[in-house]
């Protein structure tokens, strides 16, 4: 039986290199690509399809943003397979990135500016909106609807006797002080992707704990910095092409300026052709590029505080409100 792999935010960036190279690996796979705009969809199919002229892509149009949408979806893809093996979760947004220009030329000049670089912490802030459903934006779509689209596939993906894997495409902006569950939303904030990517971090972790013994293993991967459709939407573009250069001189110094959509898709590529069973449920797989243009995945650990708040999540609400609450600068 051909593997089914469904692949959210398809049509473009690393999404579509991820199928790009899915399929360059394995022409015998059932790729779905799962796309809110079907004309874009539409056009990565046939670039797959001219690259991979034998292959089966289909198209699902999911908005992943819309609790209709993905309900619809669901109910879609239950018709359509009686499997699936593989679903990645990648589509993302970022709304009204605002780069802090004095932050970053403080950063420069500090000992944090390799970290700085790697994360973009504390320079870069966004403007949410409120979709249809009365939600954040950034929240819905970067996780709530890829929650509900998991639990919906269920059925699917926790088969007596099959293993599937669900893979996140987070970011190595996720931070913990972004994210408050008194406010999982970041109604409040100005980080909502920082905090909507630490929640993915936070859910893959319960997922596991509640699905592995069904057969259902969640990974994280966090794809580096790339220049992507998302990325190019931060600065104007002649600025792009001015530090283009720049851009790639860093990379000797830092292997996170994965800077392609084929680099960026490393990890979601390498966990593919993983023994889901030998995965560390607590680890981020991040894609890395050395100076030299070779690609690598290498897990990092969520740190202690992250363990410490998915255990106290999970077992005690109670206690981990406190524990919010008592520990100053995690609100
Ligand atoms: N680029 C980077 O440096 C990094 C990116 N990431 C993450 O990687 C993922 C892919 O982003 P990237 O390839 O960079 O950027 P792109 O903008 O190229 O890709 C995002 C994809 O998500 C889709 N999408 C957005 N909103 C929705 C929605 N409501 N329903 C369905 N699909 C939607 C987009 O579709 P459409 O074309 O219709 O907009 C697009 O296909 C994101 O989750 C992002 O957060 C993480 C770390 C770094
Ligand atoms: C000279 C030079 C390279 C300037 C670029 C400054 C910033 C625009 C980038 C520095 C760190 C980058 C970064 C991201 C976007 C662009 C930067 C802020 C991301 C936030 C993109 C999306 C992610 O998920 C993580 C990235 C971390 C690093």
């Amino acid at each position: 039986m051909r593997k089914v792999v469904l692949v959210t935010g398809a049509n473009s960036g690393i999404g579509l290199a991820l199928c790009e190279r899915l399929l360059a690996h394995d022409g015998q796979i059932q790729l779905c690509l799962a796309c809110r705009n079907m004309q874009r969809a539409e056009a990565a199919r046939l670039a797959l399809l001219a690259s991979h002229p034998e292959s089966q892509v289909a198209l699902l149009q999911l908005d992943v943003g819309s609790v209709r949408s993905v309900f619809q979806a669901a109910k879609e893809v239950k018709l359509r397979y009686n499997r699936l093996d593989y679903i990645y979760l990648n589509a993302g947004i970022m709304p009204n990135p605002q780069l802090d220009i004095k932050a970053f030329f403080k950063g420069l000049f500090s000992s944090n500016v390799i970290n700085m670089f790697a994360t973009a912490e504390g320079i870069l802030t966004q403007k949410d909106n409120i979709n249809s459903d009365g939600m954040q934006e950034v929240f819905a779509t970067n996780l709530f609807g890829h929650y509900l689209l998991v639990r919906e596939l269920e059925p699917l993906l926790c088969q007596p006797d099959s293993i599937s894997q669900v893979i996140w495409t987070s970011s190595s902006n996720a931070r913990r002080s972004a994210f408050s569950l008194e406010d999982i939303q970041h109604q409040q904030g100005t980080e909502p992707y920082s905090s909507s990517k630490y929640a993915s971090d936070l859910v893959s972790v319960a997922l596991n704990r509640r699905h592995n013994h069904q057969g259902l293993y969640s990974s994280v991967i966090c794809p580096g910095l790339v220049m992507t459709n998302m990325t190019y939407g931060i600065l104007p573009s002649f600025f792009w092409s001015l530090i283009m250069p720049i851009m790639w001189l860093i990379r000797i110094f830092t292997n996170t300026f994965t800077l392609t959509p084929y680099n960026g898709a490393e990890a979601l590529f390498w966990l593919s052709l993983q023994k889901p069973e030998s995965l560390d449920p607590l680890a981020k797989y991040h894609s890395l590029t050395s100076g030299l243009g070779k690609n690598y995945t290498q897990p990092h650990k969520v740190s202690e505080e992250t363990q410490y708040l998915i255990s106290s999540s999970l077992t005690q609400p109670q206690q981990k409100r406190n524990y919010i609450k008592l520990t100053p600068g995690l609100q």
